[in-house]
């Protein structure tokens, strides 16, 4: 079985990969599982950057294959913010509640078409001897008036996705990793990923 270290301390997103990836026969790490590992700073100005810096860092300091994952929502009518600077939209430290917060309260009293969004995901596989792999995926939808279901974290409970007429906070983890943009770019990795490993 082929370990995969994840670089994420979001438990939200290794929750996510685990379902994603275990299936596949993958055992999973995260960062939760090396404490010792330092906070790698994303100053990237794109989530490519952000997840090249996450991957090539952390997979040169454990000197093993290692899945980077920067992501985060888009809002037309606010020009694609939060973007790469999601996680602390509402500043630090980071909380999922303020974020959910400040965005409604910038869309004040917009409709539903007016309320457009998708969520974005980069993910990088970087190793100590190859050249990383890039791949993306993004899901649309729109941003609910209110909070809506307690499941996956960040704004699952405000995105509103009209295909199944439920927020991602409503889905099942079956559902969030069928149409996640998560698992939209984990397709696209599944058709590299073996001739990279090998
Ligand atoms: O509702 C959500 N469902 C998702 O599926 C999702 N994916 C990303 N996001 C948001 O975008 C930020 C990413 O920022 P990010 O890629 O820097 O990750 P992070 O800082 O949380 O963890 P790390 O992986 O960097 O350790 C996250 O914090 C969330 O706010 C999501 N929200
Ligand atoms: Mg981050």
């Amino acid at each position: 079985m082929s370990t995969l270290i994840i670089a994420t301390k979001n438990a939200g997103k290794a929750n996510d990969f685990k379902l994603l990836l275990e299936p596949k026969g993958f055992e999973i790490k995260t960062l939760l599982d090396y404490p010792e590992i330092p906070e790698v700073e994303e100053t990237g100005y794109t989530f490519e950057e952000n997840a090249r810096l996450k991957a090539e860092t952390i997979s040169a300091l454990l000197k093993a294959p290692v899945l980077a994952d920067d992501s985060g929502i888009m809002i037309d009518a606010l020009d694609g913010q939060p973007g790469v600077f999601s996680a602390r939209f509402a500043g630090e430290p980071k909380s999922d509640a303020a974020n959910n917060a400040k965005v409604l309260a910038m869309l004040g009293e917009l409709e539903g078409g007016s309320r457009q969004a998708h969520f974005h995901c980069t993910l990088v596989l970087a190793h100590p001897d190859k050249e990383s792999l890039v791949v993306e995926g993004k899901v649309t939808g729109e941003i609910a008036q209110f909070p809506k279901g307690d499941n996956g974290f960040g704004y699952d409970p405000l995105f509103f996705y009209p295909e199944l007429n439920k927020t991602f906070g409503e889905l099942t983890d079956q559902e969030k990793n069928t149409f996640s943009h998560r698992s939209e770019a984990l397709k696209q990795l599944d058709n590299l990923i073996d001739d990279w490993f090998n």
